[in-house]
C-alpha cells in the first residue's frame, strides 16, 4: 500500500490546496484502516424488488475503486448503502473502518465526499454561497473554505464564483457539484457518475486529478461511470450486473483473464457467461449459484433492516464496534455550526427570491384583509317588497317603516299579488305586510292587550314572509325588523315602552358585547388556520422538494442530521412566522379595530404555537409522502376537515358525534 509522499514543507496555501486541511476539533481519532469499504454479503431491495444481492465488494485504501455496471443495476443503490443515507436490509459494510452512521463515526460527515447522481445544488446559490455552505457544514475555517474553492474554481474550470447555479450549464453544475464533493479533501470519495455531460478534456483532468490525490496514499476513492474504458485508470474495477458482482480486480488482470483488449469486451464476456450459467440453471439452482459461498442462513427472507448480520450468519465473524456514551452523546446531540449552515441557507434562499419573499410576507395580510371586508359585515342594498294595505299618512305602518334600517333594506311597495310573484321570481328577498287595521288593532294591542282577540293581536302584527335559502340574509332581516319595531315602540310609548316588552330581559353580556358581529368572532380563528396552514403548506412542500432534488440526502452525507435539519427549519420559519403574525395583527388590531380583550403577548404566543403545531404536521406530510404533487394534495385535504371541526366557522359543540 503507499504510504504518504515525503513533506518537504509546503506553504500554508499549498497545504490547503493539497488537501492538508486542519482536523476538525470534534472527529474522533480514527485508527489506521487496510480497506476503504468493504461489503459482505449485502442486500437491499425496494419493496419486493431486491436490487442488491449478496453482495461482496472490497475497496483497498488509497486506490480509486471503478464501480461499472449497465443502468438500472444497482451502482447508485450501494453507493446510497455505503454513505448511509439507505440502509441494508442484510450484511455488513464498513466504511474507514466502521459502519456508516456508527456514533462518532465521519461517514457519513466531513470524512466522505459524496457526489450524487442527482445534480443537488441549490438554484438560489451561487458557486461561492455553495461551497462557503458545505464547508461550514465540514467545519473549515473562511481561509480554508477561500483556498480550496479557488483551486476548485480554476481545477474544475467553474465560470465566476459569483454566477448562480441556476444560470450555469448542466455540465458546469457538475463540476459545481463534483467541487463540492472535492472540498472538505475526503479521506474517501464515492462519485456518482462525476464525468456524464463533461467534455473529454475535463474528464480526462479529473481523472488525473484522482489517480494524484490516490498517490499520497491518504484518499480512497469509488466512482461509478457509464464509460467503462475510462475505468481503465482505476486500480481495480467491480463489474456489476443485476445486483451482485460478476468479477472485482485490477483492469489489466480482467482483462489478461479473458483474453480482451478492452475492459468492454470483457465486460461482455463476462455478461454472455453469467446469462449462458443462469439459462442452464433451473430457478432453484439459480437461487443456490446466487448463494454458492452464504449459508442457509444469509439467504433467509430479508425481513428486517439491519446492518449487523455478517457473512455466513455469523455475527462473531464481524468485528465489534463500541463507542462509549460521549461519544453518543454528541453523536445524538445537534451541531450548531451545522444548524447557523442551514439556517444561513434559507435566507440566502430567501434573499434571492424577493418575489417570493414577499408573497410569503404578504399573503396572510392579504387573506385577513379580505375576510375582515368580505365576512361579517351587514348585507346592503338587500329588496323587500312592502305590501302596505293602509292608506292614511299618519299610519303607524308608514311610522314603522321608517324606522327600518335603510342602509341595508331597499322596501319596493307592491300589491300583496306582485310581492309574491317577485319573491317567488327571486326578485326579493323578504315580503313584509300590514292589514289595513294596522294602526288601530295595534293600539288596541298596546292599550289593552289583556282583553285582546285573535283578530285584533293578528291585524296588529307586521307579517313577514322569507325567503331562507339565504340564512344570514334571512336572519338579517328578521333582526332588522324586530328593532325597526322596538324603536317604534319607544317613539310612540317612550316611558311606557316595556308594557310591550318581552318578559325575557338579555343582560350585558359577561364578555364580547351587545353588537358583537361576526367578524370579530371569526378573526381569531381565521389568523389560527391563515397561520397554520401557510406554516404545513411551507415545511411539506419545501423538505418533499429538497428530499426530490437529492438535497436533504447531500447534506445528510456532509454530516448533517436530520434533528438539525428539523430544527434548523423550525428557527428559520419562526423568523418567518413573526413577520407573518406582526403584519397580520397590524392589519387586524390597527386597520380593521377588532378588539382584543386579554393579553397581546398571550394573543402571540398563542399564535406562534399554532404555526409550530404547522410546521410539525408540515414535518409529517414531509416525512410520509415523496412527490410534491402529493404532498400538495395532502396539505390542501386536511384544510377543509380541519377548519370546519375546529369550530372556527362554526361552534364545535355543534359536531358532538366527532
Ligand atoms: N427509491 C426507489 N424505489 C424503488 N425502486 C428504486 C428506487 N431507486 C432505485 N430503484 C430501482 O432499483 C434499481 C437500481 O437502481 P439504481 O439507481 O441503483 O441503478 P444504477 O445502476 O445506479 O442505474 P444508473 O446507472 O442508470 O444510475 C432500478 O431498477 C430502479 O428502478
Amino acid at each position: 500500500m503507499a504510504g504518504p509522499p515525503p513533506h518537504s514543507g509546503p506553504t500554508e496555501m499549498e497545504d490547503l490546496n493539497q488537501g492538508n486541511l486542519r482536523e476538525d476539533p470534534e472527529a474522533p481519532a480514527v485508527p489506521p484502516v487496510t480497506m476503504a469499504i468493504s461489503c459482505r454479503d449485502v442486500c437491499r431491495s425496494y419493496g419486493k424488488l431486491k436490487v442488491i444481492s449478496n453482495l461482496d465488494l472490497t475497496v483497498p485504501h488509497g486506490q480509486i475503486y471503478g464501480l461499472l455496471g449497465p443502468s438500472g443495476c444497482g451502482k447508485t443503490t450501494l453507493l446510497k448503502c455505503m454513505v448511509g443515507t439507505l440502509k441494508i436490509s442484510r450484511g455488513h459494510i464498513s466504511v474507514l473502518g466502521k459502519p456508516p452512521s456508527f456514533p462518532g463515526h465521519e461517514v457519513p460527515g466531513r470524512m466522505v465526499g459524496y457526489m450524487p447522481q442527482d445534480l443537488a445544488l441549490y438554484n438560489e446559490f451561487t458557486i461561492s454561497d455553495t461551497l462557503t455552505f458545505f464547508g461550514h457544514i465540514h467545519g473549515l475555517t473562511s481561509k480554508e473554505t477561500q483556498a480550496r474553492m479557488d483551486f476548485l474554481v480554476d481545477f474544475l474550470d467553474l465560470p465566476q464564483k459569483c454566477s448562480l447555479v441556476r444560470n450555469l450549464s448542466g455540465g458546469q453544475r457538475r463540476r459545481v457539484s463534483l467541487g463540492a464533493a472535492l472540498l472538505q479533501n475526503p479521506q474517501l470519495l464515492i462519485l456518482d457518475e462525476p464525468t456524464v455531460g463533461v467534455d473529454p478534456v475535463l474528464r480526462a483532468k479529473i481523472w488525473q486529478h484522482l489517480v494524484e490525490i490516490v498517490k499520497t496514499g491518504k484518499v480512497s476513492v469509488i466512482v461509478t461511470t457509464h464509460y467503462i474504458e475510462e475505468a481503465r485508470q482505476a486500480n481495480v474495477v467491480g463489474l456489476m450486473r443485476n445486483g451482485h458482482l460478476l468479477a472485482e480486480g485490477p483492469p489489466e488482470d480482467l482483462m489478461k483473464q479473458h483474453n480482451a483488449s478492452t475492459l468492454e469486451h470483457a465486460f461482455l464476456q463476462l455478461c454472455q457467461t453469467s446469462d449462458l450459467m443462469d439459462s442452464k440453471q433451473s430457478p432453484s439452482q439459480q437461487a443456490g449459484l446466487l448463494g454458492s459461498s452464504q449459508s442457509l442462513e444469509s439467504r433467509r427472507e430479508e425481513s428486517q433492516p439491519i446492518l449487523s448480520l455478517g457473512p455466513a450468519g455469523s455475527p462473531e465473524d464481524l468485528p465489534q464496534y463500541t463507542a462509549d456514551w460521549k461519544v453518543r452523546a454528541r453523536h445524538v446531540l445537534p451541531k450548531w455550526r451545522n444548524i447557523s449552515a442551514l439556517i444561513m441557507k434559507t435566507l440566502i434562499r430567501m434573499k434571492r427570491m424577493p418575489g417570493s419573499l414577499c408573497f410569503q410576507f404578504l399573503l396572510p395580510v392579504i387573506q385577513i384583509s379580505l375576510m375582515c371586508l368580505c365576512v361579517g359585515g351587514d348585507p346592503k342594498g338587500i329588496q323587500v317588497a312592502v305590501v302596505n294595505n293602509e292608506t292614511s299618512s299618519s299610519a303607524y305602518s308608514k311610522s314603522l317603516l321608517a324606522f327600518l334600517d335603510n342602509s341595508s333594506i331597499e322596501q319596493v311597495p307592491r300589491s300583496h299579488a306582485d310581492a309574491f310573484t317577485g319573491i317567488y321570481n327571486g326578485d326579493y328577498w323578504g315580503v313584509i305586510g300590514f292589514g289595513e287595521n294596522f294602526t288601530s288593532y295595534l293600539t288596541k294591542r298596546m292599550l289593552n292587550p289583556q282583553v285582546s282577540s285573535k283578530e285584533v293581536v293578528d291585524g296588529g302584527s307586521v307579517h313577514v314572509w322569507l325567503d331562507l335559502t339565504n340564512q344570514q340574509i334571512a336572519l338579517m332581516l328578521q333582526a332588522k325588523v324586530h328593532q325597526a319595531f322596538q324603536a317604534f315602540v319607544n317613539n310612540k310609548l317612550g316611558s311606557m315602552a316595556y308594557l310591550v316588552a318581552l318578559p325575557i330581559k338579555i343582560e350585558e353580556p359577561i364578555y364580547g358585547h351587545m353588537n358583537t358581529d361576526f367578524t370579530t368572532f371569526i378573526t381569531p380563528g381565521a389568523v389560527l388556520s391563515i397561520t397554520f396552514y401557510l406554516a404545513v403548506g411551507l415545511t411539506a412542500l419545501s423538505f418533499v422538494l429538497e428530499r426530490k432534488e437529492g438535497l436533504l440526502d447531500r447534506c445528510w452525507v456532509a454530516g448533517v442530521s436530520s434533528l438539525e435539519t428539523m430544527l434548523a427549519h423550525l428557527l428559520s420559519q419562526l423568523f418567518v412566522i413573526s413577520v407573518q403574525i406582526l403584519l397580520m395583527l397590524l392589519f387586524v388590531l390597527l386597520v380593521f379595530k377588532i378588539p382584543n380583550e386579554g393579553s397581546l403577548v398571550l394573543v402571540v404566543a398563542l399564535i406562534i404555537l399554532q404555526g409550530v403545531t404547522g410546521i410539525a404536521f408540515g414535518l409529517v406530510i414531509s416525512a410520509a409522502i415523496d412527490d410534491e404533487q402529493s404532498a400538495n394534495q395532502a396539505a390542501l385535504g386536511v384544510f377543509y376537515p380541519n377548519l370546519v371541526i375546529s369550530g372556527v366557522i362554526w361552534p364545535e359543540v355543534c359536531g358532538g358525534f366527532l
